[in-house]
């Protein structure tokens, strides 16, 4: 069975999630005279299968770091240079398969190339499939932050095959959840109650339960970046967890899973509603439980707090000093709170002191 959820928009797309799903590609890059194939070497293989289905097209491997230490600038100009060789032009199309890392990259690649060519994320993790590779957000890190040059570039069609699962670490499927618990806090609740239902099922990549919940959370990332591709205002919901768990990315190397980051950012972010009286207590204790029932982290270093509050200055929420949060007045009833006091900030982050 194959699920095609559409993401509108000026240029819309299709996300594609099933199984064995080689035979999307080529409507996906119809007209291409080349594919650019950017993966990981570990995804050599699935590279390689992808690339089989590239028909006539000849196809360019490119080969690319493994995570975040492929989400560089100097990865992104090796790219430039290896299309430049190949002569690629703006009907060409850059494919990326892997996790959300090398999607980033591969959309940041494809959008400033030539100023904007197609690109095809073909998500393998569950990070990639059910968020990074659905919106258009591409980007790379630079020393000053996570994903500071980037562009908004929406893909020309989104691939999902959840037989990528299969070799997916248990420990990456547990980190991709954190963001589908996210969507769970800011749009659907059903989402939370399938992980607290079974959280063995909601882990099996072979499982009924995590398909519904990767397609679940899809349908709310493309209903929010269907109406607001830019972030002007709705899509900053997404970014629910994500200031404390950038800067504890950012502080910890880039060594940090993502979505591990995620899930402590989703905590603090909950203990800031409730500790500004918009968040109920049940709701923001429901976060942990949730979290830790997936055995993703839930604590973070006592003593970093005067670290990580300058790195969550430099998110993009920010406005001139002001810090913005993503914060909950209910269940599914995201909003903003602009410019807490610091002690707030402090108070807030002893939920997730260790
Ligand atoms: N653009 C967006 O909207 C958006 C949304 C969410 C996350 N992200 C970004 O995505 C990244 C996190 O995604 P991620 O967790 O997929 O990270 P990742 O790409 O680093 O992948 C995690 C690890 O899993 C491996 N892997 C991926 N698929 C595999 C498979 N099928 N089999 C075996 N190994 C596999 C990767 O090689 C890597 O080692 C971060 O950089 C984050 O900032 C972006
Ligand atoms: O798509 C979005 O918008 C998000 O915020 C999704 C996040 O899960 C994702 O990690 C995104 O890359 C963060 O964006 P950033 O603008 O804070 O770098
Ligand atoms: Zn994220």
């Amino acid at each position: 069975m194959v699920t095609r959820i559409p993401v509108t928009g000026d240029r819309p797309y299709d996300v594609v999630v099933g199984r064995g799903l080689a035979g999307e590609l080529p409507s996906m890059i119809e007209g291409a005279a080349r594919v650019a194939v950017l993966h990981p070497p570990a995804l050599r293989a699935r590279a390689e299968a992808v690339a089989a289905a590239a028909g006539a097209a000849t196809v360019v491997p490119i080969e690319v770091p493994d995570a975040e230490r492929g989400k560089s600038i100097e990865v992104a100009a090796r790219c430039w240079d290896t299309l430049g060789e190949a002569g690629f032009t703006r009907t060409d199309v850059v494919v990326g398969v892997g996790g959300g890392a090398t999607t980033d990259l591969a959309g940041y690649v494809a959008a400033a190339w030539l100023r904007g060519v197609r690109w095809v994320p073909v998500a393998t993790s569950v990070a990639g499939m059910v968020d990074a590779a659905v919106g258009g957000k591409t980007a790379v890190n630079i020393a000053a932050g996570k994903n500071l040059v980037g562009a908004f570039h929406p893909p020309a069609g989104v691939i999902c095959d959840l037989d990528a699962l299969d070799t997916l670490p248990a420990a990456d499927i547990a980190a991709g959840l954190a963001e589908v618990v996210k969507g769970g806090f800011i749009a659907d609740p059903r989402i939370l109650e399938l992980i607290e239902a079974d959280p063995a099922a909601a882990l099996d990549p072979r499982g009924d339960v995590l398909r519904e919940l990767v397609e679940r959370k899809i349908r709310v990332k493309a209903d929010v970046v269907g109406v607001d591709l830019l972030e002007s205002g709705l899509r900053e919901i997404l970014n629910y967890g994500h200031t404390l768990g950038h800067a504890i990315e950012r502080h910890e190397k880039y060594t940090w899973r993502h979505g591990d980051a995620i899930a402590v950012g989703l905590i603090f972010a909950a203990e800031l509603g409730r500790l500004t009286g918009r968040l109920d207590e049940a709701t923001a204790a429901r976060h942990r439980t949730v979290l830790e029932s997936l055995g993703l982290p839930t604590a973070y270093r006592a003593d970093a707090f005067d670290d990580l509050l300058p790195a969550m200055r430099v998110d993009k929420k920010a406005r001139a000093a002001t810090l913005r949060f993503v914060v909950l007045d209910g269940l599914a009833k995201p909003g903003i709170l602009a410019g807490p006091d610091e002690d707030v900030l402090r108070a807030a982050y002893a939920a997730v002191a260790r």
